[in-house]
Parts: structure tokens; C-alpha cells; sequence
């Protein structure tokens, strides 16, 4: 088996020219400058991923990767393992969070089994990829090994390069993997632990301490995993894995990212640490509720569109801010300009009082 995996390549996005003329087209439209705020921001950096003065955004795609921790055993989650492979049929009858949301907006919505600890029936919305029934403990050993770090890499690049549309919204599902994502953000941020541990899905102070002393324990095993390969695979799981893979491929292609909450952010994490560019294509929809969240925006210095308290996962902050991104690109596609509309700016006004355009905007 190779030892290292090639992760698909990212050109930054950014372009001086680009950018300056798609501001340009933004300053012209018929609004006092700046004043639609960072939906501006958010259609000049779309602009800029598609290379285009006219973006268009097509066929979104919700892809929630499920998958199972071997550390749930030892008590980090206030759930059960089981609930993973039960909200994965949830998502395919359409009744969970991110299932009415993916309707309500008309996004499409793709479920991709990345090693939950139960057998699927085939369905036509849900890929099987398993790597295996769950990870291993990553207090007792490490979560996956190379191969199957590299395989579930592998497939999440497939699933993205499979997909239609130049949208992919990255969501999860995994019982434990709160703690696959504070461990990583640690080891890969050089954030101490207490401040990258959550209660998750709801623990009490007691479950805290608990599962913080348990993340200790894995942490000191696996204390020589500081490449973000290994420290993927010290401390899993498979569905962060495969969406490394994905947003790293969806960049690659020059799509959209869109990025749920903290566990969607660690997986971007490592990305970031394969791929720096990869943050060029990525629009982080909103701030979790879990503690380390904060911590992991910081650390990559982004600022998400929202913050609405949530901390569900599966991909249900992407699809509430979906519309907002959509507005973003719409705005810049059909609004009139001043030109077009005979709308009377004030740069006549200002220039004569000896104000530049520029102090306008800084103002
Ligand atoms: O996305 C988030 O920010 C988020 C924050 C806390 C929990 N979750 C979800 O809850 C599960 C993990 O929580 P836990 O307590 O089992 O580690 C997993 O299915 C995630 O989708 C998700
Ligand atoms: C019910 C439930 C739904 C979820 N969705 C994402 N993570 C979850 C965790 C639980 C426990």
C-alpha cells in the first residue's frame, strides 16, 4: 500500500482583477456602496471560485457522510451508536432535520454510508462505502489504519467528482465524532483540549469530564501523530475522511463548499492543512453551538454567515443558509445599476465636495 495519498489539487482562487472588476459591478448596482453588507463578500468569492463576472450556482448537492466511532463505547456521547445507522434511514424517509430542509430548498440530498456499524438496504439516494462496521477505540488504538484512511479519502473524492452541479453543501452523521473532531482540531490547531471538548450531542458536567479525560487518554497514545494524515487516521473517523476527500476534490473542480458546523469544520481542517487554497472555495454557513467551534473558526481565521445556536450536524446549517448564498449570486446576476435603471448615485455630490469613491465605501 502507498504510503502517502495524493490529494487532488486546489488553485487559490483569488484574482487582483477578478476581484476588482466583480467590486466594480457590485459598486454599481443600484444601492448605497457596501450596503447588502457581506452578501457582497459572498458573491464577489463566488465569482472568483467560478473565474466569472457572472456566477451561477446549479443543481446543489447535500451530501451527508455517516459513520461509526469505536470510542462511543467508552461513554463520550450522551447517545447510543445505533441512533447513527437509525438517523440514516431517518434521512432517507425524509423525516430528519436536514431532509426538510434539503425539500424545502430544493437542494438534493445524497446519504453516503462511510463505515456505520450496520448493513444498508440499497436505495437509490444512499451510497455504500463502507469501510468498515466503525472504527476502532482511538483511546485503545488508532481509529483507522493507513489503508483505510487512504480508501475512505479515496471515496470521498469519488462521491464529489460523481456528483452534478457546482454546489456541494458537506454534512455528517456519527455517534462520537464530536471527539474524532476536537482531537484533530487540538493536535492539528495546537488548541489545549479542554477548549476544543463539547458536550456534543448533550452531556451532562459529569459526561464533560468524563469524555475529556477519555480524549486525554487517546490523545496521549497517539501523542506522535502530528501529520494530518495520521492524525486523521489516530483519530478517525471515516465519514471526516471521506468529506477531506470531497471538499478537497469539490475545490479542485472549482465548486462551491459549503460547510456546515464543527465536525463538517474539522474535516475542512485537515483539508486546509493538505490544501491551504481549499479555503477559497469554502463559504462556512454557520457557528455552532459546540465549544470548540469558535475555536476552529479562529484558527482559520473565517467568519461564518450565521450563528442560530444550532449544533445538529448533518448538513442542516448548510441548508438553512443556503438561500442566503443563492440571494448573493442573484443579486449580482439581475440587479439594474445605476447606468441601467437612470438611478441618480451621489459620486457627483461627493467628488465635488472632495471626497474620493473610495472614502465612500471605507466610510
Ligand atoms: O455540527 C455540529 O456542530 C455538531 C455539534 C454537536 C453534535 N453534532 C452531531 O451529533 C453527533 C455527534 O455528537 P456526539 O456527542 O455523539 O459526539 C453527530 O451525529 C453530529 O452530527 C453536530
Ligand atoms: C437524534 C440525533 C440526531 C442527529 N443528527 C445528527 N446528529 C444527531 C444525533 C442525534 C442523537
Amino acid at each position: 500500500m502507498n504510503p502517502t495519498w495524493t490529494a487532488p489539487s486546489v488553485e487559490p482562487a483569488h484574482d487582483v482583477v477578478r476581484a476588482a472588476r466583480l467590486q466594480h459591478r457590485l459598486d454599481r448596482k443600484t444601492k448605497p456602496l457596501g450596503a447588502l453588507g457581506r452578501l457582497e463578500a459572498l458573491a464577489l468569492q463566488i465569482g472568483l471560485i467560478q473565474r466569472s463576472e457572472a456566477p451561477q450556482l446549479q443543481a446543489p448537492q447535500l451530501v451527508v457522510f455517516a459513520g461509526d466511532h469505536g470510542i462511543a463505547a467508552r461513554g463520550v456521547s450522551a447517545f447510543p451508536s445505533d441512533v447513527t445507522w437509525q438517523m440514516v434511514e431517518n434521512f432517507l424517509t425524509g423525516g430528519a432535520a436536514v431532509s426538510v430542509l434539503a425539500r424545502q430548498h430544493g437542494i438534493a440530498l445524497t446519504v453516503v454510508d462511510a463505515g456505520v456499524r450496520h448493513d444498508f438496504e440499497p436505495r437509490e439516494a444512499l451510497r455504500l462505502c463502507k469501510i468498515s462496521h466503525g472504527t476502532q477505540d482511538a483511546s485503545q488504538a488508532p481509529a483507522m489504519s493507513r489503508d483505510q484512511c487512504h480508501a475512505a479519502l479515496t471515496a470521498g473524492v469519488e462521491v464529489a467528482r460523481s456528483l452534478p452541479g457546482n454546489v456541494l453543501l458537506v454534512g455528517e452523521m456519527g455517534i462520537g465524532n464530536t471527539s474524532s473532531a476536537s482531537m484533530l482540531l487540538s493536535r492539528l490547531a495546537g488548541v489545549p483540549l479542554e477548549q476544543c471538548t463539547g458536550r456534543g450531542t448533550g452531556l451532562d458536567d459529569a459526561g464533560l469530564a468524563h469524555k475529556l479525560a477519555v480524549l486525554q487518554q487517546a490523545m496521549r497514545l497517539h501523542d506522535e501523530a502530528s501529520d494530518p494524515l495520521d492524525a486523521l487516521a489516530a483519530f478517525g473517523g471515516f465519514e471526516i475522511a471521506m468529506m477531506v476527500g470531497a471538499v478537497l476534490q469539490a475545490a479542485h473542480e472549482h465548486r462551491v463548499v459549503l460547510v456546515d458546523g464543527f465536525i463538517t469544520g474539522a474535516a475542512v481542517l485537515v483539508a486546509h492543512a493538505l490544501a491551504p487554497a481549499v479555503l477559497d472555495y469554502c463559504v462556512f454557513s454557520h457557528r455552532s453551538g459546540e465549544a470548540g467551534h469558535t475555536r476552529l473558526l479562529e484558527h482559520l481565521e473565517v467568519e461564518p454567515l450565521v450563528d442560530l445556536r444550532m449544533r445538529l450536524g448533518e448538513g442542516s446549517g448548510a441548508a438553512l443558509v443556503w438561500p442566503l448564498v443563492a440571494s448573493s449570486v442573484l443579486l449580482l446576476a439581475e440587479m439594474a445599476s445605476f447606468e441601467s435603471a437612470g438611478v441618480s448615485d451621489r459620486t457627483a455630490t461627493s467628488l465635488s465636495a472632495g471626497q474620493a469613491p473610495s472614502a465612500q465605501r471605507a466610510a
